[in-house]
């Protein structure tokens, strides 16, 4: 039986997690384990394919493996939303703060392949949320966040337990995740021809 392993997808704000988490679905079919939030929705963004949109009382209803407060909202990924997706395939993601992810690599060992995302410009990281279309003062709110300026830096529980990406220039990204994929198992690479 093939292992079951999740792709823990971290970093900074910005850095390309979620754009990442999209590259495995398009080009693998890996899927991507919905966690849940009480912030709004961005603009295009849908309940159930995004997020699990919560409100404060009905996030309290969920059983969580881990959840943390990032700049002002709560997130949590729950156990059956992990076991939900292991259902699909030996080969998910998840989208975390280095929070999250510390919790991961602990509970879940070898099983959890940290990907910590990195882009060396942190004027570029402000630039993508711009053109992302996040608005002026939820970006403020973010950047003065004590959770923003955490995860701009491997954290010491991390070490030794994530691949560091470097997340400047997308087509070299793509390169390095492949082989990662390569790695840990492809369930079902679409062809690039
Ligand atoms: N290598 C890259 N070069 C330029 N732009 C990029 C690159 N990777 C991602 N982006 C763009 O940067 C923006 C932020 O990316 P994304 O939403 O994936 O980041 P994130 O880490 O998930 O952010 P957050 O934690 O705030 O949700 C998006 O508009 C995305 O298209
Ligand atoms: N520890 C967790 N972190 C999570 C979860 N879901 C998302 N996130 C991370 O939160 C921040 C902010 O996300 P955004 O979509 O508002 O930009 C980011 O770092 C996400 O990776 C979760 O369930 N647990």
């Amino acid at each position: 039986m093939t292992k079951q392993r999740i792709f823990v997808i971290t970093g900074p704000t910005g850095s390309g997690k979620t754009t990442v988490s999209h590259y495995l679905w398009s080009q693998y079919q890996i899927p991507q384990v919905i966690t849940h939030t009480t912030r709004a929705p961005r603009e295009g963004e849908v309940s159930g394919r995004d997020y699990y949109f919560e409100t404060p009382a009905s996030f309290a209803t969920k059983h969580y493996l881990e959840h943390v407060t990032y700049s002002g909202n709560q997130y949590g990924s729950s156990r059956e939303g992990l076991a939900a997706a292991w259902e699909r395939s030996p080969l998910i993601s998840i989208v975390l703060d280095t929070a999250g992810a510390i919790t991961y690599a602990r509970e879940l060992g070898e099983q959890a392949v940290v990907i910590y995302l990195e882009v060396a410009d942190q004027e570029a990281l402000i630039e993508r949320l711009t053109k992302r279309g996040d608005q002026p003062s939820r970006i403020q709110k973010r950047v003065a966040s004590e959770e923003y300026l955490r995860d701009q830096a491997l954290p010491a529980g991390l070490v030794g337990h994530a691949h560091v990406l470097v997340n400047d220039e997308w087509q070299a990204t793509q390169r390095q995740l492949d082989q990662l994929v390569a790695e840990y198992g492809a369930p079902n690479a679409v062809s690039k021809d």
